[in-house]
């Protein structure tokens, strides 16, 4: 659900989502997963950081876009910065276990936040891929894998709900001939 407004979860409620991504399953026990929690007017910050940055770069968003980006993120009560960090001084688990352990750990929190009737939205969008934004986040490139944001708050109308493709399409029996 993209589009989220106050009330954002209450500290109790984000502590219990923010939990749930610690039991994330983790190869080697390297808790890859990092957050950066941002809100009030920090949120702002963030808009004005990406779109500053996005519009410098060789694929600027044009104007409707960035005023759709501004309004969006002007009514989302917090945002969650997630990102993957790369632990170098362990070189037996692949950098790709490390990621997915990661997004296991982002899911977890979503699942535990929709739970708690909250909605939650993961988007790279803006200037996610850009050196410079993660560097300001606190999350450079040497170091962390950046992974986007979590829009999180209550659904601004109710969910809809969404037909999904049968599982069957996605699973068949392997017998081993
Ligand atoms: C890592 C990741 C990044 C994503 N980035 C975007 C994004 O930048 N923009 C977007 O519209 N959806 C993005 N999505 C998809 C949405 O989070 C969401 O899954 C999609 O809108 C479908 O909604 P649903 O999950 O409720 O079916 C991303 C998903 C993942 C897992």
């Amino acid at each position: 659900m993209k589009m989220v407004v106050a009330p954002a979860p209450s500290d109790e409620e984000l502590a219990l989502a923010l939990q749930a991504a610690v039991a994330a399953p983790d190869h080697g026990n390297l808790t890859p997963w990092r957050f950066k929690l941002i809100r009030g007017e920090n949120i702002q910050k963030f808009a004005d950081l990406g779109i500053t940055i996005r519009q410098r770069s060789d694929n600027p968003f044009p104007e409707e876009k960035v005023a759709a980006s501004r309004q969006w993120l002007s009514e989302v009560p917090l945002i969650i910065a997630v990102a993957c960090h790369i632990d170098y001084s362990n070189t037996k688990i692949p950098e790709s276990e490390r990621m997915l352990s990661a997004g296991c750990a982002v899911m977890n929190m979503m699942n535990a936040l929709n739970a708690l009737g909250y909605g939650t939205f993961w988007s790279t969008g803006i200037a996610t891929y850009d050196d410079e934004f993660q560097a300001a986040l606190g999350f450079d490139s040497l170091d962390y894998r950046f992974m986007g944001f979590l829009a999180v708050g209550t659904p601004k109308v109710a969910i809809p709900k969404k037909e999904r493709k049968s599982y069957t399409e996605f699973v068949e029996e392997w017998t081993g001939k």
